[in-house]
């Protein structure tokens, strides 16, 4: 007998919403059909809600080891969980940064031991160049963040330094995920805005030519090294066109295309939220005006931005609570993105398709997560579901939150929670957390296959 059936069902199939029964067992989708015609362990009554594949959030930030007054792997599980995400991809500025096989086997333990959700870990890139390929032999799912500039973590590197890091990617097959803003311009930019201490000044000091120089420099030097290339977080109208480019040229020539991903909050924040938010909306990439919010919204229709990721970083309220200069960047964001983006769906700003696929089958394809059955609803894949009726819109509520700051960016803002979440076929939230800590299974990188087969 299957563990569970789902029934009355909606699924998005073959382009359409179809009611569906869908077969669980041992983890795995078997069976999808109209009428599954089978009695199984459990079943769950889908009441005519939707049925989709669970998120897959590549860019958060845990802050374990080290920062744990931030988050923690349970807090960030869960609050991932709670927002309709069954997989998540962290990231390498915590303390210590994850640089070498030692600090990456400490993370893994302790993301071992406390996620309910299954977890990808990325590798950093510092002065660690000889320790890049013990890294992907532990199997990080792919490296970076690499940061261009300072951000939180001080983990920025020099172009000679990057351009050295990448031949050595290139080599292993694995991929660079960059955070590009140019550290020059933003040295410039600060230095000029030195007594200005209005939060928006944040904005002007990483202006869009800020990021969209770095994308240029990053594009060349991926381009010369053969690297394969994921850009994190684009947020200004000229680094959509700079990648829009190369994407073509990438085409015509048969290189693998350079992807990259947009933030909910560079997709419905501003800088007109600069008023509402003070130093919570500083962020970084910064906040920006209305013409590369709407030119990112149409980026992601079209498909030249190809994934939705949080780049949930979690601040305490103590530490944004000062001035512009020395409020830390980033707010938290794994458990709003998927109610975001359905709400941004029902809001007929992007059609249900291609937001699936921003949130769950490319970020699996881009990543790899697919040899691990991640980000499809189909048989012999990973039961990693939501569950969520789309009548049932509310209002996000930091308190309601379950990661550890208790903020949002969001505050207020129209959104549709996930009803239930599912990953491998158990039900992780449903309302409340029901998930054991540390259930959530680690998913190797390719090169950690390679190291065991022997083979290069
Ligand atoms: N986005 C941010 O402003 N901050 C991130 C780091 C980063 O992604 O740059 C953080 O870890 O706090
Ligand atoms: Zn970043
Ligand atoms: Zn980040």
């Amino acid at each position: 007998m299957p563990d569970l059936l789902i029934k009355n069902a909606k699924i998005f199939y073959d382009n359409y919403l179809q009611p569906a029964e869908i077969v669980i067992d041992e983890g795995k989708v078997i069976k999808i059909a109209k009428e599954a015609d089978v009695i199984a362990g459990e079943v769950i009554d889908a009441a005519g809600s939707l049925v989709l594949p669970a998120g897959i959030d590549v860019h958060v930030h845990f802050r374990e080891p080290g920062l744990t007054h931030k988050e923690d792997w349970y807090t960030g599980s869960c609050a991932a969980a709670a927002g309709g995400i069954a997989t998540v991809v962290d990231h390498p500025n915590t303390i210590p940064p994850t640089i070498d096989k030692k600090s990456f086997e400490e993370k893994l333990k302790l993301a071992s031991r406390k996620s309910i959700v299954d977890f990808g870990i990325h590798g950093g890139v510092t002065n660690n160049i000889e320790k890049l390929t013990e890294l992907w032999g532990e199997g990080v799912t792919a490296f970076g963040e690499i940061f261009m500039a300072e951000s939180t973590g001080g983990l920025n590197i020099d172009e000679i330094t990057l351009e050295k890091a990448l031949g050595i990617l290139n080599e292993l097959g694995a991929i660079a995920v960059i955070h590009a803003e140019d550290d020059t311009i933003r040295l410039e930019c600060e230095a000029l805005l030195k007594n200005d201490m209005s939060p928006s000044s944040h904005s002007r000091a990483r202006p869009n030519i800020c990021e969209a120089t770095a994308v240029q420099k990053v594009v060349d030097l991926l381009r010369k090294t053969g690297a394969r290339g994921h850009i994190c977080h684009v947020s200004a109208f000229e680094s959509v066109g700079v990648l829009g480019r190369d994407r073509y040229i990438a085409r015509e020539k048969s290189l693998s295309p350079i992807t990259c991903e947009v933030t909910p909050h560079h997709l419905f924040l501003s800088t007109r939220d600069w008023e509402r938010l003070g130093c919570y909306g500083k962020m970084n990439p910064p906040l920006r005006d209305r013409r590369s919010v709407k030119f990112l919204l149409n980026s992601l229709n079209d498909g030249t931005i190809d994934i939705v990721a949080s780049d949930h970083a979690p601040h305490c309220e103590s530490e944004k609570d000062m001035d512009i200069k020395t409020a830390p960047s980033g707010v938290p964001g794994v458990e709003t993105l998927m109610p975001l983006m359905l709400m941004a769906v029902k809001k007929n700003l992007l059609p249900l398709g291609r937001m699936v696929d921003a949130t769950s089958a490319a970020p699996a394809r881009i990543f790899g997560l697919d040899r691990h059955s991640k980000g499809r609803l189909k048989v012999g894949f990973d039961a990693d579901l939501i569950i969520v009726d789309t009548k049932k819109v509310t209002t996000i509520k930091g308190e309601l939150l379950h990661g550890k700051v208790g903020w949002t960016p969001f505050e207020g803002v129209e959104a549709i929670f996930p009803d239930i979440t599912i990953s491998r076929g158990n039900v992780i939230w449903d309302g409340e957390i029901s998930a054991p800590r540390g259930r959530g299974n680690f998913l190797p990188g390719t090169g950690k296959y390679m190291a065991t087969s022997g083979h290069h």
